[in-house]
């Protein structure tokens, strides 16, 4: 950019007293004329330096636009397979296409082999993503033996049953299944109200067969870059395969397999191919051996149909809040390392423990031996426990603790 001229100086008007009147007078005209020149010089340095200003404006305008275009438009993620001299080869996830680029000289001194990046359209390269095994590690929480087991479940023993002949059954004896000739289910889905006990089924169940239990958020899976939501369920299914026996669980399905909406926002199209990529996972889901998949959602409403098909997941179980006597049994449990004094009624308790799931049983019971902390006393009695649930309800202006009122069924 030219930098403009300086401005002009400021004319000095010098009197000598040793003028005359008529020389005075003179010279403080002739300064005065001076006086309208610079200001008639720098009015127009004004009106170029308005018109120069606004010249920039419009580029900051246009900078900014482009700026929000790159942030919003969808990105393709690739590996750099080779930085030389004459460019950087890209491969392309997804077709594997690979592409000569000229990435700006500021990202390529960030760029060596085998860093992921993002690409557009023109396959320019525009950011370094993180490593990629950070990522997956974020993404996937992987426990090669829980510790849940069946006894740690309470008020769902229809469920628990259910689960262990859907899951349990085929991976300890899959003889048994070929012999009668029938197939085992594909994936067993778990629907219900948050904190019922979900995630502990599919933990106990990889437990007591000694598989490891692989679980991935479905939330996980909606991913910003086009093509990384379908590779993690590829590597969620690969690491499974060479892990098994393994439990695949993925929890908040929904967020990826919700019912197909109209809209056709390039968000929306990435969760459907990362939906598509699940299925077919599972299509092909026979000769992954000693894998099973497990799922869990409380928007079972809003699934796509497609997934629940034969052959996906096609055995649902309801898991339901607790009734009085799975309430009674969930407390028993979460107490049973407590020193709970004899005038405690669990019955009596879990009577007046209307709309409560396990996890808000469970919290209770946290709560009450805090108060028994707070009267500085080792034993938990039941005056605990009633002043537990006032202060969780109190918590609360409409019910229990989670009250989990935007459940919709
Ligand atoms: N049936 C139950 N028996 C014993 N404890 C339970 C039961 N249900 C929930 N809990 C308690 O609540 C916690 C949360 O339960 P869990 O994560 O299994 O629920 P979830 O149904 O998977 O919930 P979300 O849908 O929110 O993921 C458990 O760690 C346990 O302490």
């Amino acid at each position: 950019m030219s930098r403009s001229p300086s401005l002009p100086d400021r004319p000095r008007l010098d009197l000598d007293p040793e003028m005359s009147d008529a020389e005075r007078l003179d010279a403080i005209r002739q300064h005065y004329e001076r006086m309208v020149r610079v200001n008639e010089e720098l009015s127009e340095r004004l009106d170029e330096t308005d018109d120069r200003r606004e010249e920039l404006m419009e580029e900051v305008d246009h900078l900014k636009r482009r700026n929000e275009v790159l942030k919003t438009s969808s990105l393709y993620v690739a590996t750099v397979e080779e930085v030389a001299d004459e460019g950087t080869i890209i491969k392309q996830h997804g077709n594997n296409q690979e592409v000569l680029t000229e990435p700006s000289p500021r990202i390529r001194k960030e760029l060596s082999a085998g860093d992921r990046v993002a690409v557009n359209d023109s396959f320019s390269v525009q950011t370094v993503l993180d490593d990629e095994t950070d990522s997956r590690a974020q993404a996937m929480e992987v426990e090669e033996s829980p510790t849940v087991s069946y006894d740690d479940i309470g008020g769902i023993d229809d469920q628990v049953r259910e689960v262990r002949e859907a899951v349990e059954d085929p991976l300890l004896t899959p003889e048994l299944f070929e012999e009668v000739g029938v197939d085992p289910p594909s994936g067993v889905l778990l629907h219900g109200p948050p904190g019922t006990g979900k995630t502990m089924l599919a933990k106990a169940v990889a437990n007591e067969t000694d598989a490891t239990f692989i679980k991935m958020a479905g939330s996980e899976l909606v991913r910003k870059f086009i093509g990384e939501g379908s590779r993690l369920v590829r590597d969620l299914f690969e690491l499974a395969a060479d892990r098994q026996p393994a439990v695949i669980f993925i929890d908040e399905i929904d967020a990826v397999a919700a019912k197909r909406t109209d809209s056709k926002t390039s968000g929306d199209a990435e969760v459907q191919r990362t939906m598509m990529q699940l299925l077919s996972e599972m299509d092909g889901f026979d000769d992954r051996g000693e894998v099973r998949i497990m799922a869990a959602t409380n928007r079972f409403d809003m699934l796509d149909e497609a997934i629940l098909r034969p052959g996906r997941f096609d055995r649902l179980i309801e898991v339901p809040k607790p009734g009085i006597e799975g309430r009674a049994q969930i407390l028993r449990i979460h107490t049973r390392d407590m020193n709970v004094d004899d005038d405690v009624d669990f019955e009596e308790l879990a009577d007046d423990l209307d709309d409560y799931s396990g996890a808000d049983v469970a919290s209770l019971a946290t709560e009450a031996g805090m108060f028994a902390i707070r009267d500085e006393r080792t034993e938990v009695r039941m005056r605990d426990f009633l002043d537990a649930k006032a202060k969780i309800e109190d918590n609360e202006d409409s019910g229990p603790v989670m009250a989990f009122t935007d459940y919709q069924y």
